[in-house]
């Protein structure tokens, strides 16, 4: 696929002994968003580890922008462009809000300004330390720091997982800002997914270690049989 922004062809990876995707493939346009759904357990974080190279490839390729990517470390990726918001909100406790921000700072279209407007509480947090948050906050501030790396895309893990429900309106009120941004690309793991579907325009589902189905995430949202046969329970947050 030409256009792809990113691109797996046949992934396989796990750990150590053990498989846990087994021939993966999805593909992100430039620009576009991709939902990867599935139950506990199933292996949504590990994907997203494995664009990284976090978790090593056994088999397959990962494509960046045309780049096979496949044998380089992380942080190569993570200059190529590859934006990575972890799960563990990883930002730094002793340093302020903003100087949390400008350290990750590279030239493009988000800089402070933007990601402020994107996320105003944060502009209104600038001066305070970032173990002085809330956990939404953080979440916002660690999403905002790495669009601060201006990436190309970004892979966002369960980003709403535990927050209160005023601060899903705003996480997902920015979402859907940097969705139709022309710049950038997302991939979405969540649990919940119903929200995510809401956010995205792609959607994989993974079950035992493959994509057990593919397709526009609006439809999706509406095929309630085929919802409940892979994701279950899981539809609503909270
Ligand atoms: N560091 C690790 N070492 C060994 N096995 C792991 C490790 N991390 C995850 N696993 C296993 O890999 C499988 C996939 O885990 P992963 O976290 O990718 O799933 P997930 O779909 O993101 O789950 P959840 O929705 O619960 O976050 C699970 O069986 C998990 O126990």
């Amino acid at each position: 696929m030409p256009d792809a922004i990113l691109e797996l062809r046949d992934v396989r990876s796990g750990y150590g002994e053990g498989i846990v995707l087994d021939g993966v493939s999805a593909s992100v346009p430039k620009a576009g968003s991709l939902a990867v759904l599935g139950r506990n357990g199933v292996g949504k974080t590990t994907l997203l580890l494995t664009i990284m190279g976090f978790v090593p490839l056994r088999a397959g390729a990962v494509f960046f922008a045309g780049e096979d990517v496949s044998a380089m470390h992380p942080h190569q990726r993570a200059r190529r462009g590859i934006g990575w918001v972890p799960q563990e909100r990883d930002i730094f406790p002793s340093l302020t809000v903003e100087e949390n921000l400008t350290v990750a700072a590279r030239k493009g279209r988000w800089d402070l300004d933007a990601v402020y407007s994107l996320f105003p509480r944060l502009r209104e947090r600038r001066t305070n330390m970032g173990n002085q948050l809330s956990g939404g906050e953080q979440q916002m501030l660690t999403i905002a720091r790495t669009l601060m790396t201006n990436p190309s895309v970004l892979l966002l893990d369960e980003p709403l997982e535990g927050l209160a429900p005023i601060i899903i309106e705003e996480l997902t009120a920015a979402i859907t800002r940097m969705a139709k941004d022309e710049g950038i690309a997302l991939v979405l793991v969540e649990q919940h997914a119903t929200v995510a579907l809401g956010l995205t325009e792609d959607a994989i589902v993974i079950e035992r270690g493959v994509v057990a189905h593919r397709g526009r995430s609006a439809d999706l949202l509406k095929d309630e049989k085929t919802l409940d046969r892979y994701i279950g329970m899981n539809l609503e947050p909270g």
